[in-house]
């Protein structure tokens, strides 16, 4: 697939800190997850691609765009949602006027088609009967999806979700989760997230970063087998394991280097995710 969105040696510093160091990546079409502990560099990689930060070093286009001038990061701009890790609601505003103002913002100047645009957006995430409430009286479900509303005005190309979950319980997580998959049909989603269960349901793709860099990118089913072989049960912790924790059956699972013989089972994303975490296969794998 040709990619829509390409970086290349993007590094970013805060004082002493490097948030971002050197990163590269190619996203296509769909929903692309972003892994990483906390602190990693996700949230100041989407700033950086969602044209709120400049990058020290390094490149990037968007949708053929590049953002390096002031006409090219206004294309980019127009074809950019972006969802942030707290979005900016005002409280008092109804789901409505907030989604207008963010459409005012987004330059659309026509009233009628301005509001056509809102209903849209509203009914997209399945909002059309509460626009008229106020923010604040909205559960958090809700206003997460206003916030994805709000992203997705003038139907951009390019969609950035940052920690879009997070606080949701199951069930709203799931009806997000929907939403997200809906909103990843013909367009380029980059989704940052700690649930690695989100990635698994939700993602053709998934990097995972660490201390500013990419330490892995190709498929969920992947990152999922780099655990092959490194999960087994056992009666007793096992002491030479990385991770171990006695589950609801009684016995144990343990993550890390097994020994001879061990009683293996099929791994999960997560586990791939720790281990490479853990600097097991750190190398960047080309997807
Ligand atoms: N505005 C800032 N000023 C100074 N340091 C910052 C700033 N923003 C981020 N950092 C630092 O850059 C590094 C990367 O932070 P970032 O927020 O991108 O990580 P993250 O992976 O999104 O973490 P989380 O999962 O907790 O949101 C951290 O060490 C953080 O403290």
């Amino acid at each position: 697939m040709t990619p829509t969105v390409s970086a290349s040696g993007l590094s970013l510093h805060y004082g002493g800190t490097r948030a971002l160091d050197d990163v590269s990546l190619r996203l296509t079409q769909g929903v692309t997850g972003l892994l990483g502990p906390n602190g990693a560099g996700k949230t100041t990689l989407l700033r950086v691609l969602a044209t709120a930060v400049s990058a020290d070093r390094g490149a990037f286009t968007v949708l053929g765009h590049d953002p390096g001038s002031a006409a090219g990061r206004q294309e980019v701009r127009r074809r950019l949602g972006y969802l942030p890790q707290t979005p900016g609601f005002h409280p008092d505003f109804t789901a409505f006027e907030f989604v207008d103002y963010v459409a005012i913002l987004k330059e659309l100047t026509d009233r009628t088609a301005r509001h056509r645009e809102v209903r849209r957006v509203l009914d997209e995430v399945d909002l059309a009967d509460v626009r008229g409430k106020r923010i604040k009286k909205l559960s958090g479900g809700m206003r997460q999806r206003v916030a994805l509303a709000a992203s997705l005005v003038g139907d951009p190309g390019f969609l950035v979700l940052d920690e879009p979950t997070v606080g949701l319980d199951p069930e709203q997580r799931m009806r997000f989760r929907e939403l997200i998959a809906r909103a990843g049909e013909g367009r380029t989603v980059l989704l940052s997230t700690h649930q690695t269960e989100d990635v698994a349901m939700l993602c053709h793709r998934v990097l995972v970063m660490a201390a500013g860099t990419v330490r892995f990118d190709g498929t969920p089913a992947e990152l999922t087998a780099r655990a092959a072989g490194h999960v087994w049960n056992s009666a007793e912790r096992d002491p030479g394991a990385k991770a171990g924790w006695r589950t609801g059956v009684g016995s144990f699972r343990n993550v890390g280097d097994p020994p001879p013989g061990a009683d293996l089972v099929e791994p999960s994303l997560e586990d791939g995710y720790l281990l490479t975490l853990d600097g097991k296969g750190a190398e960047v794998a080309t997807a």
